[in-house]
């Protein structure tokens, strides 16, 4: 198993609590699994701890209870590098996620320097690499992050998640802010990649569409908590939470507004 979290708990201060120490739990008891070359859809509502959630699983933040193992070792912010290095992440703020004082080429030579050894021109090559698997040119090499589109500048903060060659990628909401048919391109970007390179990808969204498209299982994530599981994407449809079904029928409908929509539809 690639990454295994288990009964995890997770609290924060209240900002305006009574008591000074008073805490909210916002992850609680929650476990759940990813196998090599799997996508794996955290699916939920506004505020119920996906991010908080993803923040734990690539070790930035440490919970209050339970464990977080990848290839069977704890990852925390201590957790040494190697463990680190097995991981790498893609925001949906990618403007944000990128400095926006550097070219194109200095945002992916950031992540190859841990490739100790290797030479400025074998450091270009490989960033070209990196740019042509993600679909770019290295006419974009001397560019600066808003001399980009939405789309293209996420698929360079992907090309910087996969210039590692990272076991998984937690995906947090990566195409929330991009147009309908931008987000199509990327999502079939990352599948290409991920049977490429068999990378494996926790999906963070508020969008089952994209979940359908993409996703091999998916978790329902209510109030911090699992409450249902789907490990058959051709029983979504079956789903027995309101909660779930709710999120189902929001999709349904949006799907049936959006007539340009080029997601796989769900049924
Ligand atoms: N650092 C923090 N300090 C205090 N509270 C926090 C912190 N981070 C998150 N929270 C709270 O934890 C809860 C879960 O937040 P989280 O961002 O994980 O939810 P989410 O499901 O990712 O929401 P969204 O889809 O809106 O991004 C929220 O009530 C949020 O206000």
């Amino acid at each position: 198993m690639l990454l295994e979290v288990k009964n995890i708990y997770k609290t924060y201060k209240r900002p305006f609590g009574m008591l000074k120490k008073e805490r909210f739990e916002v992850l609680k008891d929650v476990s759940l699994f990813l196998y090599e070359g799997e996508c794996l859809g955290i699916i939920g509502e506004s505020g119920s701890g996906k991010s908080t959630l993803g923040r734990l699983m690539i070790g930035v933040e440490k919970a209050d209870g339970g464990s977080i193992r990848i290839d069977g070792k704890e990852i925390s912010k201590k957790a040494d590098k190697s463990i680190k290095e097995k991981v790498s992440v893609v925001f949906q703020d990618y403007s944000s996620s990128v400095n926006p004082r550097l070219k194109i080429i200095d945002i992916l030579w950031e992540p190859i320097k841990v490739f100790e050894g290797l030479s400025q021109k074998e450091s270009l090559h490989k960033i070209i690499t990196l740019l042509e698997k993600v679909g770019l040119s290295k006419e974009y090499l001397y560019r600066y992050p808003h001399q980009l589109s939405g789309g293209q500048l996420q698929r360079v903060c992907i090309a910087r998640a996969i210039a590692t060659s990272p076991k998984f990628i937690l995906l947090d909401e990566a195409i929330s802010s991009l147009d309908v048919s931008i987000q199509v391109q990327i999502l079939d970007l990352l599948i290409q990649l991920k049977e490429e390179m068999r990378i494996s990808y926790i999906f963070i969204t508020h969008d089952l569409t994209a979940v359908t498209y993409i996703c091999d299982r998916v978790v329902f994530l209510k109030e911090g908590r699992i409450i249902e599981e789907v490990d058959d994407m051709k029983q979504l449809k079956n789903v027995k939470e309101p909660y779930s079904k709710a999120l189902l029928y929001a999709a349904r409908a949006m799907n049936a507004r959006e007539e340009s929509y080029e997601i796989q539809r769900i049924s």
